[in-house]
């Protein structure tokens, strides 16, 4: 079994546990499933520069403990003060050190900023966990998932207001995956099997996804040239998680990639 397969089997049987303690209705009854979800799609479409998803992450199964020194309130408003466009939270406990608890810390502390619940969704009754926490998008991912489930999930998800970011890592789970309920399409660098990063998997995927989504590039990305290069192979949106995850001030970090975006100076996209 991988890790990806290990990681499923785990959620399979916590979100058997959740539905024995919280039904659909109860979750349907917290106060921010009724929130009015924000757009990060419109916020990327509607960008002139490279903008920065910025993730609050404490460990991962490539990287282990990454930091569990900060709180999420605190990294994840300084993100938004250094300009993220939106924020990514993880909610998986047993392999990334997240929770729900980080998640809604993280949501009221930004109320105005669409915030992506992180975790490997296979159930859609984990689609009415997400609203219930606030989230405005939620994940689905190409290599957890069969087309049909990527059908089911992304319209329950759209018919919830919750916007649905796919995630793939190669062409054959884009072709497979996209489908009218998918707003945004990232490409993940890294194999969620055996954790190979390369922002190849984004150079090479960018021309194969239909100009009408807005994509993004997510995993591996470290500096300003990388980001600038994938923005001119038509990225709007760059999600990054260790690499300010890793340092004493994660916003900071966001702080001073922007510095050295600004000071970028071809940051036209190519017309591919
Ligand atoms: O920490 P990085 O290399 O900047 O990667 C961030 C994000 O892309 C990564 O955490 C991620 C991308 N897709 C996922 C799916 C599940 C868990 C985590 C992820």
């Amino acid at each position: 079994m991988n890790i990806l397969e290990k990681i499923i089997a785990r959620k399979q049987i916590e979100i058997s546990e959740s539905k024995k303690h919280k039904s659909v209705s109860a979750l349907e009854n917290e106060s921010l499933f009724s929130r009015k979800t924000i757009s990060l799609a419109t916020a990327l479409r509607s960008a002139s520069s490279p903008q920065i998803i910025s993730e609050f992450k404490r460990k991962s199964p490539s990287k282990g403990i990454i930091n569990d020194q900060v709180l999420p309130e605190n990294v994840t408003s300084d993100y938004v003060n250094a300009g993220a466009v939106g924020l990514s939270v993880l909610t998986d406990t047993d392999f990334f050190g997240g929770s729900f608890d980080d998640f809604l810390k993280a949501r009221q502390a930004n109320p105005g900023i669409p915030m992506l619940r992180k975790d490997f969704i296979v159930d859609e009754y984990q689609l009415y966990e997400a609203k219930s926490i606030g989230a405005d998008i939620i994940l689905l991912i190409a290599a957890c998932l069969k087309p049909s489930e990527i059908a089911a999930l992304s319209q329950k998800a759209h018919q919830l207001g919750l916007e649905v970011l796919l995630e793939v890592h190669n062409a054959e789970e884009l072709e497979q995956s996209i489908g009218d309920h998918i707003d945004i399409v990232g490409v993940n660098n890294r194999n969620l099997k055996t954790f190979e990063t390369s922002i190849e998997t984004s150079v090479s995927l960018s021309e194969l996804i239909p100009a009408s989504f807005v994509k993004i590039s997510e995993s591996g990305l470290k500096d300003a040239d990388t980001i600038v290069k994938l923005y001119q192979h038509g990225y709007k949106g760059f999600l990054i998680g260790e690499t300010f995850m890793k340092t004493a001030n994660p916003g900071a970090a966001l702080a001073d990639l922007q510095q050295d975006l600004t000071q970028h100076s071809n940051l036209n996209p190519l017309v591919l």
